[in-house]
């Protein structure tokens, strides 16, 4: 079988993009896993599937899929390159557009300058519900914040937990540079208290308006940029009082701005979205 694709990135987070609305195509785990091979597959952080969708006044259906083959619920970077899709590839012709993911209705909106919004919603702070099983764990108080103290090797390191639809654990660091993210990211990923394993963050904050931000992703690694990740970020950096919105957020594949009003607001998360090459592989 042959199937059509496009490369595309977002800050560097990479994405093979799929239209399954006019091929037909059924993706497994295996298949994703050879998509997203960088040495035998085309390679990608994230496989991006475009699908038609059936709830009244929805868009499209977006699914996302990891490097390892798992689908998971949001991914931020990839929301706007579906909408840099969608719109090159005529499927709509609409900026403002209602996509459904497995964690609810997104917003994307394509700028009049070609720049790409998208409101991700309201982040999930409790921690029951990012999920993360902290029973039996003491937060620690900080004004209406919690940081949640978890054994990370032989340390002890304060965790923000966040939902932004995907999970999110989010510490601050001094020096994102000589932090230990490739080190403590699969440790974070996989601590027994994620039961969904989770994406975890380092934040260094230069000032209120302005973080550097790395994210050793669930099921991919450390990505360039990670969207999901940087919302998260901003939201645990404003809940403890290190930030204030709007913020720009400096990751290693390019920059990303996010506006957050405070608990019960959307997040709302602008940045590039590129189209790299066309391609069509034999499966
Ligand atoms: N790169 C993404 C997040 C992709 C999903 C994540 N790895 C997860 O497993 O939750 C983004 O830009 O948000």
């Amino acid at each position: 079988m042959k199937l059509k694709f496009t490369k595309m990135h977002g800050a560097g987070n990479d994405f093979v993009v799929i239209d399954a609305i006019n091929q037909n195509i059924q993706l497994s785990t295996e298949l994703c896993r050879h998509i997203g091979d960088r040495r035998f597959g085309i390679g990608a952080d994230q496989i991006l599937v475009v699908e038609a969708s059936v709830t009244p006044d929805v868009d499209f259906r977006y699914r996302i899929f990891n490097a390892d083959g798992g689908e998971v619920e949001q991914c931020g970077n990839g929301s706007r390159a579906f909408v840099r899709y969608v719109t090159d590839k005529k499927l709509t012709d609409k900026s403002c557009i209602r996509v459904e993911t497995m964690s609810g209705i997104i917003e994307p909106r394509l700028e009049a300058d070609g720049s790409i919004t998208v409101d991700m919603g309201a982040p999930v702070l409790e921690a029951a519900r990012v999920p993360a099983d902290v029973n039996g764990l003491v937060a620690t108080p900080q004004g209406d914040d919690l940081l949640w103290p978890l054994q990370i090797g032989s340390k002890t390191t304060l965790f923000s937990l966040v939902s932004m639809g995907n999970p999110h654990a989010v510490q601050v660091v001094d020096d994102i540079d000589s932090a230990p993210v490739s080190q403590d990211g699969p440790l974070i990923e996989n601590h027994r208290c994620f039961p969904k394993r989770i994406n975890a963050g380092f934040m260094q904050i230069i000032n209120r308006h302005h973080i550097r931000l790395r994210v050793f992703e669930r099921g991919a690694g450390e990505t360039l940029a990670c969207g999901t990740g940087a919302c998260a970020a901003v939201v645990a950096g404003i809940r403890r009082g290190l930030l204030d919105s709007p913020v720009r957020v400096s990751a290693r594949g390019g920059e990303l701005s996010i506006a957050w009003d405070g608990p019960g607001q959307a997040v709302m998360l602008s940045g590039p979205a590129v189209t790299v090459f066309e391609g069509e592989i034999n499966l």
